[in-house]
């Protein structure tokens, strides 16, 4: 793109090159990427920034920054398309994809952000100048400055519907949600307005770091001399990096002694490892285990008690990645690259078996900002006979008296109780086990006896664990 302008300017108006500001430069480059590639914002991010430290010297801040508008940007795009709508004189999708994250970049700077209104508006106009052109960046300039003219509160007033008129409408606008979402969080959690507010807005939160201390091979004491560590709230294994941190700087985790893993998928793999089974307790399985978070918490569990763990994954490099997690696991383990509805093991062989499925990934919204606007309801038929065949097989490879453990980072209804109730008629001889009193000193864990587990209740993702014991 060329930097000079097309015709000479009037005399007393001296061209002037525009400015490349490295980090709001970067922001948009992660954004490009999300947008034209359907890359994921936590992998586009990390190697950006890597090139920014090394080339434009950024420093701490300027990554902090430029992290924040892009997840920032991404999570409100909902609401700031509406917003954006309002103020330019076309279909938002007739504007050019490129200029449109211009304009939503600059949206969250206004309405988003403390950064000054006018830094806001001249930052955008001075990046489209550099990545659009001067005609173009006109354009942005005059779209931006009628975004100005109210605050976020103000813009909400009128352009989402009141609540009582349409509840769900008002929801997605005002929290930046695809409106069947809310309507299917909606129905999991139960309850009236104030409840789901808060979880639409635990969805737009940034979650903490948490690692895990890998049981004999690290420990919670050891993680917590990291700088702003604090315990977990409710695994003993858990730490908390309360102010984001690089958990690649922490040694423990460059030795695959700790991990980083959510507290709810640590809670999951606990829950079934407490699972009370009578008699043999030697063999264990995860049956759909990549990347191998949880394979590798319960391996390390397995090993206290003399147990082995066979964990199972259908993806060959995602193999590779359980393999690498378990690494040094001090107890008997074996990865296998196998797809779990055709198990290469006998039925009945395992005392305790966990399929944690593929899902649609509801229930961690907040770790992945573009996710939300990518799924389409139509993904939950795709998903729903692999979660079924999935279970189906867990059942069968458990023994007597042994359980089974299915888990989703979902809550979706259709992907959780739905899943359990269908797969139970059709294959009876088990009994479902209250699995809230294997979460000790987890609260609001509703009626049971499955566990939903809640970002705006329990500061987790939305796991969902059902315990299935086999009675016959
Ligand atoms: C939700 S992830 C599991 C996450 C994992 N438990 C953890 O904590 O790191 C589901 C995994 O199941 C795998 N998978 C999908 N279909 C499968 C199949 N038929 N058999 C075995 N694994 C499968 C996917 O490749 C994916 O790695």
């Amino acid at each position: 793109m060329s930097d000079q302008p097309r015709r000479p300017r009037k005399p007393g108006k001296p061209y002037r090159r525009p400015q490349k500001d490295p980090v709001r430069f970067l922001a948009f480059e992660a954004l490009r990427a999300v947008d034209e590639r359907d890359a994921y914002a936590n992998l586009v991010l990390p190697p950006l920034l890597r090139k920014a430290r090394e080339q434009d010297g950024f420093d701490g801040r300027d990554a902090a920054l430029a992290t924040e508008l892009v997840y920032g940007t991404l999570r409100r795009q909902g609401t700031y398309d509406a917003i954006l709508a309002a103020c330019v004189d076309r279909p938002l999708r007739e504007v050019d994809p490129p200029v449109l994250d211009v304009l939503s970049l600059g949206a969250h700077q206004l309405l988003g952000t403390r950064i000054p209104t006018h830094a806001a508006v001249s930052a955008s106009v001075e990046l489209a100048r550099v990545v659009l052109g001067d005609g173009r960046a006109k354009f942005v300039n005059a779209v931006l400055r009628k975004v100005a003219r109210h605050d976020l509160d103000g813009w909400l007033e009128q352009v989402a519907p009141p609540y009582d008129d349409d509840p769900e409408e008002h929801l997605a606008v005002v929290h930046s949600h695809p409106r069947w979402i809310v309507s299917a969080l909606w129905d999991s959690l139960g309850g009236g307005r104030a409840g789901i507010e808060d979880l639409l807005e635990a969805d737009n939160e940034r979650p903490e770091v948490t690692l895990v201390a890998r049981p004999g091979r690290a420990t919670a004491e050891e993680l917590l001399r990291e700088p702003a560590a604090e315990p977990g709230r409710w695994s003993p294994y858990a730490v908390r990096l309360t102010e984001g941190g690089e958990p690649g700087a922490v040694e423990a985790v460059r030795e695959g002694r700790a991990g980083v893993q959510d507290e709810g998928s640590q809670l999951v793999a606990l829950a079934l490892a407490n699972a009370h089974v009578e008699g043999r307790d030697e063999r264990w399985l995860d049956g759909c285990a990549g990347p191998g978070g949880k394979a590798a918490l319960l391996a390390a569990l397995a090993a206290e008690r003399g147990a082995a763990l066979v964990a199972a994954e259908k993806q060959p490099h995602r193999a590779g990645l359980v393999a690498r997690a378990l690494h040094g696991n001090p107890g008997p383990y074996q990865v296998v690259t196998a797809d779990g509805t055709r198990p290469a093991w006998r039925p009945g062989t395992f005392d305790r078996v966990l399929v944690d499925v593929p899902c649609t990934g509801l229930g961690a919204l907040r770790r992945r900002p573009e996710a939300r606007w990518r799924r389409r309801p139509e993904d939950l038929d795709g998903f729903a006979p692999l979660q079924r065949g999935l279970l189906e097989m867990a059942l069968r490879s458990v023994r007597v008296g042994g359980v089974v453990g299915y888990a989703t980072c979902s809550p979706h209804l259709a992907e959780t109780r739905a899943v359990v109730t269908d797969v139970l008629k059709r294959q009876p001889g088990f009994e479902q086990l209250d699995a809230r009193p294997l979460l000790p000193g987890v609260s609001l864990l509703g009626e049971g006896p499955d566990v939903q587990l809640w970002p705006h209740l329990h500061g987790t993702d939305a796991m969902y664990l059902a315990l299935l014991r086999r009675v016959s």
